[in-house]
């Protein structure tokens, strides 16, 4: 009984039960979902397919790679709606977004940076890295800051020629972390993302155009509605010279699970899908880029080493860039299907993608976090 219940909350809108029961092919006996997710059909890159909405509207999608799978739709939002994000976010105030992650990532940037492959990293490889930009900002600071305090510590540059990914693990995460907010307040622009943001959770908010557009995400990307629901929805705000580098959106860092929830410990938080949407139009660029999209082999070094993560630099060598325009909306998958399980698979790594700099004029974006958990099923069934 509990589980029809659970199914019943699951399968929203009137009429659609029956089908959406199919669609979960819900065992109502035995109270087990056999729910399988499903991915928009891309076709090929430049197909368009009409979406009818249930209030009449029909809406374009046109799948703009296969690799990631990545669709766009112009007039997703109205004017109105963009508008109203936008004062909403502003009425809330705007912070600066921040992408410091410490944990996880040093040993295996110590792997990409070890161009002769002797495990470890010699100051002339950290120096190369440093001033070829091949690295982003915050891990280029990370090794300033263990040259640095190699260098008081043994008054002496000579002689301090290894950093070995034990040492690098041994970095005192507070002075760091210290550090770099200090570094970050000095040279804002250096930051591999400039922006400001503010976050609108759907558990706490009453806004009804919110839930609309929450609404046209369901029809439209025919996810599980709690999927949705769950998402967190962020307000992002690019001033002349803002910028995010290169980046996956879902966290693939480290090995403890999937959750949705915010500041729990011990898990991460993982993306399937990203929809985001441009709520104005930008004087000058502020393009999204997709610096592998479309590639026969992916290759994460290479993409290192051509700089193509660093956007302040090589946007123009991005394979795909998408023009923000007002209510547009782009849509991608960070994850493929695994087949065996119906549930999330392994991450697309064609994904990589990053908001190239805005040379004149603002660009304001907001950003559905569509987050999942491990267990398919106490997911589908958590309200
Ligand atoms: O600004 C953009 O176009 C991309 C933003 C983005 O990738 C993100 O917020 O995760
Ligand atoms: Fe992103």
């Amino acid at each position: 009984q509990e589980t029809n219940a659970q199914i019943d909350d699951f399968c929203t809108g009137d009429g659609d039960t029956l089908e959406c029961a199919d669609k979960l092919k819900v065992n109502r006996h035995s109270g087990l979902y056999s729910f399988t997710l499903k991915q928009l059909e891309g076709v090929q890159v430049g197909h368009v397919q009409d979406v009818s909405l249930e209030d009449g509207t029909i809406l374009k999608l046109k799948t703009l790679s296969m690799k990631p799978l990545l669709f766009e739709i112009r007039g997703f939002l109205s004017s109105l709606e963009c508008a109203h994000l936008m004062s909403l976010a502003s009425s809330q105030g705007l912070e600066e977004s921040l992408t410091v992650r410490t944990d996880g990532m040093k040993s295996s940037s110590v792997k990409l940076l070890d161009i002769n492959s002797d495990q470890r990293l010699s100051v002339n490889e950290i120096e190369k890295a440093v001033f070829e930009n091949s690295i982003t900002w915050i891990e280029t600071i990370i090794y300033y800051f263990f040259i640095i305090s190699r260098f008081l510590y043994t008054e002496c540059y000579q002689g301090v020629s290894f950093i070995t990914p034990e040492e690098l693990q041994q970095i005192d995460v507070n002075d760091l972390t210290n550090y770099l907010s200090a570094f970050a307040k000095i040279h804002p622009i250096k930051q591999s993302r400039y922006s400001k943001q503010s976050w609108l959770y759907p558990d706490s908010s009453t806004d009804d155009v919110f839930r609309q557009i929450q609404n046209r995400v369901i029809e439209v990307t025919r996810l599980p509605p709690v999927m949705i629901k769950k998402s967190d929805f962020q307000v992002v705000v690019y001033d002349e010279g803002g910028h995010y580098n290169a980046h996956q959106d879902s966290d693939t860092s480290s090995s403890v699970p999937c959750c949705t929830q915010k500041r729990r410990t011990n898990c991460r938080i993982c993306r399937f899908m990203t929809v985001l949407f441009y709520l104005n139009d930008v004087t000058e660029g502020g393009g999204t880029a997709f610096p592998v999209a479309g590639n026969d082999t992916y290759d994460e070094q290479e993409l290192r080493v051509k700089h193509l993560i660093n956007l302040q630099q090589s946007c123009d060598e991005a394979n795909l860039i998408v023009q923000p325009e007002l209510g547009k909306a782009v849509i991608w998958y960070n994850h493929h299907v695994d087949e065996s399980t119906g549930w999330i698979g392994a991450m697309d790594v064609m994904s990589w993608h990053g908001g190239c700099p805005v040379i004149r004029g603002q660009k304001w974006i907001a950003n559905f976090w569509i987050k999942y958990a491990d267990d398919k099923e106490a997911f589908l069934a958590d309200e």
